[in-house]
């Protein structure tokens, strides 16, 4: 499924997105007027292979939740059981990505792809999945508990594993764990595009996790472990300078070669961060844009990449983390952020709040008049 992913990922569409710069020209703005705006639509023109290209109806964030077995490194303040704690906090809809997904009118997907700490969560139903197969739990990957109201977040039974090793000592994931997260992540983006979504939103949760983003981001986009490392939650000097030395200490471990994606995920990633470059590559495949979020979100989007690099032209980049690795994964992917706030948290909730901006870039082509038809005298 990886492999057939990878070779359904195209190219933007030349003649589409000649046609939004055409459409770009002659709408009643000053040329260039809308910034950053306008070669975001050409590319998701592009991407459509449309000239306007669909808006982004029925935005989804997909959370894709994990643990991590460098935990034990001391890599964080929070205990892991934070992770199933705020899965519960997310299907509650009491998590700042439920207040902003409800802002934004985002449907919400949690999906446990690795998390440690048993859920306690209502069994599935299939008496009531089998009477409604279109209904919101409809998706094939086991959905283990709906909300009481039909549009409220879902969580997602897929545990690969309950967390990742620990990578200062051994491999995070073997190579088929590390897959089976990867294909998780495309089926999620298969599902959620086949229910009608029309952008998908890029979600993690997973305490300890920004320490494997650090990794992945160092591997590839060949940055200094110090560089690529950043304070996460919030971690004191000393515990900084011990991460740096944990993701020092990884890299040296496992020498990973960024030409083998796949290597790099299972010996310094996580399980979220492997299904989010799934995620990425089913968006990419099937040619629906991924809005990203933060750190997690680009190093997996750096993956992603590594598999298929024209999976970039699928990829808008949410906001700019507060978190170093973050702006040296984007200036990696050669993308620039839509808005840039100091947020530091994932979850999804910068993606979120950038989702008006890209729709705001699509309607424009959509809704705005042209000189001639305006009647509108031009310079
Ligand atoms: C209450 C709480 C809610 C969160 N929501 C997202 N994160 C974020 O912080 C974690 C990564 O930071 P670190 O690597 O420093 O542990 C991840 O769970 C990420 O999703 C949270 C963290 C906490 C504590
Ligand atoms: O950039 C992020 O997504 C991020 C930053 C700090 C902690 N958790 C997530």
């Amino acid at each position: 499924m990886l492999e057939s992913t990878v070779a359904a990922i195209r190219p933007l569409d030349e003649a589409a997105m000649a046609a939004a710069r055409e459409l770009q020209g002659r709408l009643t703005k000053p040329a260039g007027s809308l910034g950053a705006l306008e070669p975001l639509s050409v590319r998701l023109a592009g991407l459509a292979g449309a000239c306007p290209p669909p808006l982004p109806d029925q935005a989804a964030v997909a959370i894709f939740a994990g643990d991590h077995g460098v935990h034990a490194q001391g890599v964080t303040p929070w205990p892991q059981e934070v992770t199933a704690q705020m899965i519960g906090n997310f299907l509650a809809g009491g998590a700042v990505v439920n207040a902003f997904a409800r802002q934004a009118g985002a449907s919400v997907t949690v999906v446990d792809v690795g998390v440690a700490t048993p859920l306690s969560v209502t069994p599935p139903d299939p008496a009531a999945r089998a009477a409604d197969p279109a209904g919101p739990s409809a998706l094939t990957v086991d959905v283990v508990a709906t909300p009481a109201d039909p549009d409220g977040p879902r969580l997602v039974a897929a545990n690969v594993r309950a967390g990742t090793r620990d990578m200062t000592v051994t491999a995070a994931l073997t190579r088929d764990e590390a897959r089976a997260a990867v294909e998780t992540g495309i089926r999620v983006a298969d599902e959620l595009v086949d229910g009608g979504a029309g952008i998908l939103l890029t979600g993690d949760m997973g305490i300890g996790n920004t320490t494997p983003a650090a990794a992945l981001v160092a591997v590839f986009a060949g940055a200094d472990a110090a560089a690529a490392t950043g304070r996460g939650t919030g971690v004191d000097d000393e515990t900084y300078a011990r991460k740096v030395a944990v993701v020092r200490a990884a890299l040296a471990r496992h020498t990973p070669d960024p030409a083998d994606p796949l290597g790099v995920l299972a010996s310094v990633g996580g399980l979220e961060h492997a299904a989010l470059a799934g995620l990425i590559l089913g968006a990419a495949a099937r040619r629906v844009p991924v809005l990203l979020d933060g750190v997690i979100a680009v190093s997996a989007a750096l993956a992603a990449a590594a598999f298929a690099p024209d999976a970039v032209g699928a990829m808008v980049a949410g906001h700019r983390s507060a978190e170093p690795g973050a702006t040296a994964a984007l200036r990696h992917l050669g993308l620039d952020p839509l808005i840039d706030l100091g947020l530091r948290l994932g979850e999804g909730t910068g993606a979120l709040l950038a989702l008006p901006v890209v729709t705001g870039a699509v309607r424009v082509l959509h809704e705005v008049a042209t000189f001639d038809a305006a009647g509108v005298a031009e310079k």
